[in-house]
């Protein structure tokens, strides 16, 4: 489909320059804008809802736009996965939700290792680029972005004559003051404690001897190791085979897909991810059906 990253498919990291990202593009005006206006440059939106990612690939298919390509990945892993280092030109945050609640600061999009990264894929000399109308989130950012010793910080209140979205003219027609916080990485970030995921080329199917404890796995959750939680659902037969459903959470990504055990001449099972899973091929992936066969073996 024009437009659309399969991150488990492609190969990464990217090579698109010079490329520009905005995470969380919601309705996707103001990334189409960009995208037409800079042809000779590649864009990339980040988004969670499918429903925004739907409307943004109807746009580039209607318009034809070949420069802009959208992903639906939680912007940390799209990052993490996806792009190298000193890659991106101007990364844009345009209102991300300010998760204002005390207990929800974790799930901030620029709370520490998450700007972390960010400053890491930015090239030395390009911009995050934040507008938000939340004084509090605006203070958080504020502080983070200090602390990393990355940035130039630059802080403005966005003018009426400037380009502006549909609802950032509403905002303003109501009197809203709105932010925008400009990040420019002078050097690279200080380093802060970050989840890691290491993809592998290709996964291994593992032996099995027999699957008489195969109840016992059922709807148990497994904690292989910190940040690797395994859990399987259920069962079917198909004669001597097995399909399982699996959820596997490593750090905060998760994955749920299909494992198949196929019955061997020599009387014993050769487990493995379905094939008609599309799974992104990570080493905690490996490491839980090399768990799942020895506690299935016991
Ligand atoms: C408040 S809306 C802002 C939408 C748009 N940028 C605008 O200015 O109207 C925040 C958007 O960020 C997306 N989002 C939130 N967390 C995200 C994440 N971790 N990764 C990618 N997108 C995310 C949401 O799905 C939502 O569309």
């Amino acid at each position: 489909m024009q437009g659309y990253l399969n991150y488990k498919r492609i190969e990464k990291p990217l090579r698109l320059w010079p490329l520009s990202v905005e995470i969380g593009f919601g309705n996707g005006e103001f990334l189409v804008r960009l995208a037409r206006e800079h042809p000779e440059h590649y864009f990339l939106g980040i988004e969670l809802s499918g429903i925004s990612i739907e409307k943004l690939l109807k746009r580039i298919r209607d318009l034809g736009l070949t420069n802009l390509f959208c992903v639906r990945l939680d912007a940390y892993w799209a990052f993490w996965f996806l792009l190298s280092d000193e890659s991106v030109e101007t990364i844009y945050l345009n209102y991300p939700d300010p998760w204002f609640k005390k207990r929800h600061h974790r799930r901030r999009l620029t709370r520490p290792d998450r700007l972390w990264l960010l400053a890491r894929r930015l090239r030395t000399g390009g911009e995050i680029r934040l507008r938000t109308d939340d004084r509090p989130f605006l203070d958080y950012t504020l502080e983070v972005a200090e602390s990393l010793g990355a940035f130039e910080i630059r802080l403005t209140e966005i003018r009426p004559e400037a380009p502006l979205t549909k609802y950032e003219a509403k905002w303003l027609s109501e009197g809203k003051t709105l932010y925008a916080l400009s990040l420019k990485k002078v050097r690279p970030p200080a380093e802060v404690p970050h989840p890691e995921i290491e993809e592998v080329k290709e996964l291994f199917p593992v032996r099995v001897a027999h699957l008489e404890r195969l109840p016992e796995v059922l709807q148990r959750v497994f904690r292989l190791r910190e940040g690797l939680v395994l859990k399987i659902f259920r069962a079917w037969e198909h004669g001597e085979d097995r399909l399982l459903e699996a959820l596997l959470a490593e750090e905060d990504y998760t994955q749920q897909f299909m494992i198949f055990i196929r019955k061997r001449r020599q009387g014993d099972y050769l487990m493995d991810v379905s094939p008609f899973s599309e799974v992104l091929k990570t080493r905690g992936l490996q490491e839980a059906l090399e768990f799942l066969g020895k506690e299935l073996s016991k």
